[in-house]
């Protein structure tokens, strides 16, 4: 007999939300939450997932895992609810990690309840092996994102560097941006370097990373696919929370 397939929540149902309940296979997005009521009705129309006007209604919900794709408030506003409710989260707002004492108190929760947290590799790659930096050196870790001014929000007609700090700085200025950054940080343990430039003849979401320590070096450029419904976000965003869920119940655990 086959396995029930896995029941989701998801906490935002814009372009992430869209583009995962598009692709599901093993699993059911079968709650949708937004604080736009028409944007969970819109979705559920089109996918069948019950339409949630409210957040309290999605913690009595019987789902294992809860998808947040929504904004770094509603991390900060809604995760340790979700916790507290019994069910996974898979967080792609990952800017709201950067704020050590609601990052400490959320991992206090999740230890204390013996739930899982998710942080997806996202829009980059190579979070798996960066993780080394929590058991190593590093000398280096740095992020150059290059993004079209538009995406960044801004009106900048030159190509420049618009950024220059830490990760944690980073995503307070461009939190729709740069989640990636805390990701970085969160994995090898260190707040990352972090530069945003804007280029107004960039067409995708260039994201280099430049790591070195007692492993030695690495350099990574990612030049991502702009998602359709937002082009700030990467579609390689939405694809690496799939493949979260799409492996959850998958005895074989490949990389992180
Ligand atoms: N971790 C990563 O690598 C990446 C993370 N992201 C982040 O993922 C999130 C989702 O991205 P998209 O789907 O492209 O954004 P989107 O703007 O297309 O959709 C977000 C949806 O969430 C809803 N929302 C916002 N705040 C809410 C709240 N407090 N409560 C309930 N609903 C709320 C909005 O109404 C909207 O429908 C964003 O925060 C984005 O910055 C984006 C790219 C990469
Ligand atoms: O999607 C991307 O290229 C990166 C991004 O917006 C983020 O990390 O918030």
């Amino acid at each position: 007999m086959d396995a029930q397939p896995l029941a989701v929540g998801i906490i935002g149902c814009g372009n992430v939300g869209r583009i995962l309940a598009e692709k599901q296979n093993t699993f059911r997005i079968t709650a949708a939450y937004d604080c736009v009521p028409g944007c969970a009705l819109d979705f559920s129309a089109r996918f069948g997932a019950k339409p949630l006007t409210e957040f309290a209604e999605l913690l009595a919900e019987p789902v294992e895992i809860v998808v947040e794709a929504a904004s770094v408030s509603a991390v900060r506003e809604y995760a340790i609810d979700v916790l507290r409710s019994g069910k996974d989260l898979i967080i792609l707002s990952v800017g709201a990690l950067a704020d050590e004492t609601f990052r400490i108190e959320l991992l206090g929760e999740a230890r204390r309840l013996n739930r899982k947290i998710h942080v997806p590799s996202g829009a980059i790659m190579g979070l798996d092996n960066i993780r080394i930096g929590q058991v190593s050196s590093v000398d280096t870790i740095l992020l150059r994102t290059t993004k079209n001014p538009l995406s960044l929000g801004i009106g900048e007609p030159e190509t420049k560097c618009v950024f220059s700090g830490t990760a944690s700085e980073c995503v307070q200025r461009y939190p729709k941006n740069t989640n990636v950054a805390v990701s970085l940080s969160l994995a090898c343990g260190c707040d990352a370097s972090v530069e945003v430039w804007s280029d107004p003849g960039e067409t995708k979401n260039m994201h280099e990373i430049i790591f070195s320590g007692e492993f030695g070096e690495a350099y990574i450029r990612i030049r991502n696919n702009p998602s359709s419904g937002n082009g700030a976000t990467s579609r390689l965003a939405a694809l690496s929370a799939l493949s979260i869920l799409e492996n959850l119940k998958n005895p074989l655990v490949i990389g992180a």
